[in-house]
């Protein structure tokens, strides 16, 4: 079901009667039983004269506002910028398993809850083989065969398969031809992925304005080249592979490592530019990132920490610093933050550090601490509702004005529910109800 596709315009809405609007009748046919109160809600008659209007509206649920505000971060407002096809992603207790022939089963993942709103990027961070990659594979639905997933992973709420052209992947490895530049490389992709709408010269326009935005305008004409004919560096193929990923614009962005490679100044043009593509346009981003540069982490609204596959934290990025601070572990001043939580919960070099500045025991009861902390937060809790919430709110995504006979002033919001196709109509200030 693509919600965002079935909602019709409201110029649409105020000329067709309900008979004839499919997704307002599929809706009422699954409220057979309430149909006459149904009927009352929408007998939009074209003859009515001067109507009163009708107004659908989509009501974020509010309650978890307070909790993950911050001075840039207004995730409802994000919400219901571009919200026609704005992106919520959310997954609970996703656990993902690979076969291991000497102990049967072996969790990569144990039990993941989390969610990426639109507007808004989402840092996946974690030592290396902490399960950073396979956390992206599984969100996107791209685990390899030999694993077996479990948990649930929603799209705006409910299961849903998302359009062609709506999400993207730039995965860690670049898979580019060789032989191209790199404006071919950009241009053919645009040729094959934008819409037959959009002219050849729209689309040559669109693969040159990426290719600026990604900062290779200089390397344009240059061949992409592999190990036999030297080409563009190796932090110019991470970009190639971004451009191409996000010329059609994506709604739901994973990126594995978009910035290996690249150096400081680079990372931070890359990122903010993503940055400027979620924030602006209301896209989801999930990346994972290693050893983000401190401008670079600001970037993030949230982070996911993982250690061994295991949440460290999941949350804000704003109240990350006193989550470890809180559980012993103050960053200290002048480190950036985000080396702070991976030197934290780094084990793999603790047996080669010399001086016993930390021994592997150490770690390991660092991370423990961190693991067992952050279940019982209340940020855990609050993520752990969110998602229910996310997941049970009304999706009604577009703002819709109808005339109705049962409103003779104020306004009447209708929610669409969409686990439970049922709706709820409101008044004000009388109330005529269909509760979820
Ligand atoms: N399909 C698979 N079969 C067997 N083991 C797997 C599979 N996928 C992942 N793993 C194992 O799961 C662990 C996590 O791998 P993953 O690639 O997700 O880590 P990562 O955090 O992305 O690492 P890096 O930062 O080094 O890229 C690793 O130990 C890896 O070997």
């Amino acid at each position: 079901m693509d919600l965002p596709r079935r909602t019709p315009s409201a110029q649409s809405s105020t000329t067709r009667g309900v008979d004839q609007q499919p997704e307002l009748q599929s809706i009422a046919s699954e409220e057979d039983d309430k149909s006459s109160i149904t009927e009352s809600i929408f007998p939009f008659s074209a003859t009515d004269h001067n109507p009163p209007s009708l107004r659908i509206e989509m009501e974020p649920v509010k309650q978890s506002r307070r909790d993950y505000q911050t001075d840039n971060d207004d995730s409802f407002s994000s919400l219901r910028r571009n919200s026609s096809d704005a992106v919520v992603l959310t997954w609970k207790d996703l656990w993902v398993m690979v076969s291991d022939s000497k102990n049967g089963r072996k969790p990569i993942l144990e039990g993941l809850t989390g969610y990426a709103e639109p507007g808004k990027m989402l840092a996946i961070m974690g030592p290396s083989g902490c399960g950073k990659s396979t956390l992206l594979d599984a969100l996107a639905g791209r685990l390899s065969s030999n694993t077996q997933q479990n948990g649930e992973i929603h799209l705006n709420g409910h299961r849903e398969t998302l359009a062609f052209g709506t999400s993207a992947y730039v995965t860690q490895d670049d898979t580019l031809m060789t032989t191209l530049t790199v404006r071919e490389a950009v241009y053919y992709s645009a040729q094959l992925q934008l819409p037959d709408s959009m002219s050849r010269s729209e689309k040559k326009e669109r693969a040159e304005m990426t290719i600026r935005e990604m900062g290779l305008q200089d390397s344009m004409d240059t061949r992409i080249g592999g190990w036999s004919t030297k080409g563009i560096s190796g932090g110019q193929k991470r970009r190639v592979s971004i451009c191409i990923e996000i010329l059609t614009r994506p709604k739901l962005l994973f990126l594995d490592e978009p910035t290996s490679g690249l150096d400081s100044a680079a990372s931070y043009h890359v990122m903010n530019r993503i940055y400027k593509l979620a924030y602006q346009d209301g896209r989801t981003v999930v990346a994972s990132i290693h050893q983000p540069s401190g401008e670079v982490f600001q970037l993030f609204h949230s982070l996911f920490l993982l250690s061994s596959g295991r949440t460290v934290y999941f949350g804000p990025v704003s109240m990350a610093e006193q989550f470890f601070a809180s559980n012993g572990f103050p960053c200290p001043k002048l480190r950036n933050p985000s080396d702070h939580y991976l030197r934290t919960i780094n084990k793999d070099f603790d047996v080669d550090m010399e001086q016993g500045a930390i021994d592997r025991s150490t770690t390991e009861e660092a991370i423990n601490i961190l693991v067992q902390s952050y279940k019982s937060s209340k940020i855990c809790h609050d993520v752990q509702e969110r998602v229910s919430m996310i997941c049970q709110q009304p999706v009604t995504l577009a703002a819709l004005t109808f005339p109705s006979p049962i409103s003779s002033s104020g306004s009447q919001r209708i929610l669409f529910y969409p686990n439970s196709l049922k709706l709820k109509c409101t008044e004000s200030p009388r109330s005529s109800a269909i509760e979820p």
